[in-house]
């Protein structure tokens, strides 16, 4: 976990008082600069806000004004009939494509107009499926490849008078931390293997590795089930549901609307590029325009 997740609930602690006395007894209540230092490194508890925004493919709008937020360690399903705009919202906050206009920010920073690396940074990230190219490299040269700030230091160091000490050291903790990622997807037995024999579910799960050996604070999971096996999806959303409660925070893109409903605490609904309803599941159940827009849509 990132240390900004780590602050997060600390400094929460503090301020709702739910935290060890040691804690409480840091602030003065006497003295407002005390005070006021904490609410400032509050985290409103909601580290990823999309606000208006659009998004237009020469005459078509795929996104439009689109608003909503997402809770810190919560897992919460974006939904929406075939051509809704999601994957179009996921590319807009991810940094693939630049909105049209509106904002998106992380935490108190506008992210609007970064590059994807940027993004990823500071600790957004969305998981990608493997491109063909690293279908031809084995599972852990993938893994390797994965966290790119860390290798464009590394690279930089490397050309630094008696830097070569710690490329070596900065390898051998990224090869360990690729193991224990492997390790707590159980895919580390498939290591040696070309990805592109994995099967699908295997895929997802390495898709899913890739996307958590930058160490983010914030993961969108485009369809992380779609063709995955019963078993390797119980397999996966414990995964996900495991991480959550150590306070990463998902955004989830998928088809199966069981997945959605039993899993997410709220699910965002779009249609036709607008978000339709913002709600927690039972009540988007019984939401008469979603009912509607599925209906009318070919889902
Ligand atoms: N690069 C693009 N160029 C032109 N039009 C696009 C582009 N990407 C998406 N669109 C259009 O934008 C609209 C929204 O597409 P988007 O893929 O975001 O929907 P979606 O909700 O993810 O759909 P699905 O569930 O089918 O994946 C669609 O009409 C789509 O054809």
């Amino acid at each position: 976990m990132s240390d900004t997740a780590d602050s997060t609930t600390d400094t929460r602690n503090v301020i709702e008082g739910e935290g060890g006395p040691e804690n409480v007894d840091e602030i003065d209540p006497d003295d407002e600069s005390d005070v006021e230092r904490a609410a400032r490194e509050t985290p409103p508890g909601r580290p990823l806000r999309v606000k208006n925004l659009r998004k237009e493919f020469g005459g078509l709008t795929a996104v439009d004004d689109a608003s909503f937020d997402v809770e810190a360690g919560s897992l919460t399903g974006l939904i929406g009939p075939n051509g809704a705009g999601k994957s179009t919202t996921f590319n807009c906050i991810t940094g693939v494509h630049q909105p049209t206009s509106g904002s998106v920010h992380l935490h108190d920073e506008e992210i609007t107009g970064l590059r994807p690396y940027q993004i990823a940074d500071r600790g957004l990230v969305r998981t990608f499926q493997i491109a063909r190219e690293l279908e031809e490299m084995t599972v852990l040269e993938n893994m390797m490849l994965a966290p790119r700030a860390q290798r464009g230091e590394s690279l930089w160091r490397s050309v630094l008078p008696g830097a070569r000490g710690g490329v070596r050291d900065q390898e051998r903790e990224l090869r360990e931390r690729a193991w224990e990622t492997l390790e707590f997807f159980e895919i580390d037995h498939l290591a040696e293997e070309y990805a592109g024999n994995l099967s699908g579910g295997q895929r997802k799960l390495l898709e899913m590795a890739r996307a958590l050996l930058t160490d983010p604070e914030v993961v969108l999971l485009d369809e992380p089930l779609a063709g995955v096996n019963p078993t390797l999806e119980e397999k996966l959303l414990d995964r996900i549901h495991d991480l959550r409660e150590e306070g990463y925070t998902f955004l989830l893109v998928e088809h199966d609307m069981d997945v959605i409903m039993e899993n997410c605490e709220r699910v965002i609904v779009m249609h036709r590029g607008r978000v339709l309803a913002d709600d927690a599941p039972a009540a988007i159940r019984e939401n008469e325009q979603v009912i509607d827009a599925y209906l009318g849509a070919n889902v």
